[in-house]
């Protein structure tokens, strides 16, 4: 059969297919990620490739790929292609497939746990290098891929900890690309900020009494009059949303996670006995034009006042602000360079892109832009359904393969660009 792309007949298209289905079955999901033969996959294909291999380990057990491909201009600063290893777990029995088997299907659709979120990316950068190694390009800034743990929970000990250390600083990194989102429709999307997490807690306590007694401060109901106005501005931020005034990561999000209250007994709760104590937890996600100083305010005076017998812990999960207070996001208009020649790239393999979004979840993407290195977050699926985190998460094959066109044209085109000489002009002339 005639391959899909000129450049690759269809025989080297199921050895880069069958490639991806065996790095999506290695057993890297939460809660006990095995990186170690996922670890030895990579490395041992990135050679194959020809490139420079490194592993840096900054919690025991969490190893952190650093692939290199040195440019000709290795003092420029260098282009960062990072995806991470592991991915959240998945229930086997409410999977049409097995979400670690990978199987693919008459449509070629590839089911697996990590097929979207974010295996993908990470196999697709290294047949996008090895392709433009294979037509003779040289890329004159220098290209490092990365592959790390623990973005799943947090990415503290992963991209955290790799952000902060000296070996990252020698690589005078100069732009980062990290993982997206699919997109239902034919245009890709791209991300310039991702929502911070805040974990919120609050408790309350009331005195105890009978089950039949109406009375005011009981601990569960100075909870529900929290809850309430909790209610009342998760949907006041999501009518935004559903009115179209507001992307959905661009707004304040809170979402319940746990209730906690009540007197138990082996087969339920003691029903006529009024708890003396009761929590909740919130997930928050701030997007960075939100003030968190207005937010820490409404978590006082109105979700957990002390007037109501409230307490309350926040866990702010990052900072909204870089170091010069200035909101953690990177440009995406023609003001930034690598903007421009990330669009262009797009645009030149056919590619259509949607608005520049807010993630409304968060990624590693963070940990590089509180480093003032901008960023963005692209994982090329269109024509796909958002199904990360979710049951029968899947990407088509086809899909997957146009997505190795897209990196290898964005790959040429930022690691080929030369700073200050108009080189963005002249790239228009092309
Ligand atoms: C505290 S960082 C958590 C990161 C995680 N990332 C993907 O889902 C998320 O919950 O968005
Ligand atoms: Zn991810
Ligand atoms: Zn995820």
């Amino acid at each position: 059969t005639q391959s899909t792309f000129s450049w690759c007949n269809s025989a080297e298209e199921d050895g880069i297919i069958s490639e991806f289905q065996q790095y999506l079955r290695f057993p890297t999901a939460h809660p006990n990620p095995n990186y170690k033969p996922a670890q030895e996959f990579i490395v041992s294909k990135a050679k194959s490739i020809g490139l420079n291999t490194q592993l840096l380990e900054f919690a025991k057990g969490k190893p952190i790929i650093l692939l290199t491909w040195t440019g000709k201009n290795p003092s420029w600063p260098s282009i960062l292609l990072n995806s991470h290893l592991d991915s959240v777990p998945a229930e086997p029995e409410k999977w049409v497939h097995d979400p670690f088997q990978a199987i693919k299907d008459i449509k070629g659709n590839i089911y697996a746990r990590g097929s979207q979120d974010d295996k993908c990316i990470g196999m697709q950068y290294l047949e996008a290098i090895n392709r433009l190694k294979t037509k003779g390009y040289q890329p004159l800034r220098t290209v490092h891929v990365s592959f790390v743990p623990d973005e799943e929970i947090g990415g503290r000990d992963g991209a955290g900890a790799f952000v902060s250390s000296k070996e990252f600083k020698n690589l005078h990194v100069g732009f980062v690309l990290d993982e997206g989102q699919a997109s239902p429709d034919e245009n890709y999307r791209v991300f310039y900020a991702d929502r911070i997490p805040w974990n919120l807690i609050i408790r309350a306590t009331g005195a105890p009494g009978h089950g039949s007694k109406l009375y005011d401060n009981s601990a569960l109901e100075n909870l529900m009059r929290s809850m309430d106005a909790i209610t009342r501005f998760r949907s006041a931020q999501f009518d935004l949303v559903k009115a179209g005034l507001a992307e959905p990561g661009e707004v304040i999000a809170v979402n319940p996670v746990y209730v906690k209250a009540g007197t138990p007994t082996p087969t339920g709760f003691i029903m006529n006995l009024q708890p003396s104590e009761a929590a909740a937890g919130f997930d928050i996600r701030l997007p960075p034009t939100a003030d968190p100083q207005l937010v820490r305010k409404r978590i006082s005076e109105e979700w957990a006042p002390a007037a109501r017998n409230m307490t309350y812990q926040i866990l702010e999960k990052g900072p909204i602000w870089d170091t010069q207070g200035r909101p953690l996001l990177t440009v995406a208009n023609d003001s930034n360079p690598w903007w421009l020649l990330f669009e262009q790239a797009i645009m030149a393999t056919g590619g259509k892109l949607r608005k520049p979004e807010i993630l409304a979840s968060t990624t590693d993407a963070r940990f590089v832009r509180e480093q003032g290195i901008p960023a963005f977050g692209f994982s090329p699926m269109a024509n796909t359904p958002i199904l990360l985190h979710d049951h029968n998460e899947f990407l088509n094959e086809g899909e997957y393969l146009k997505g190795i066109k897209v990196y290898a044209a964005i790959i040429e085109s930022l690691s080929s660009f030369i700073e200050s000489d108009h080189s963005i002009a002249s790239k228009d002339e092309l």
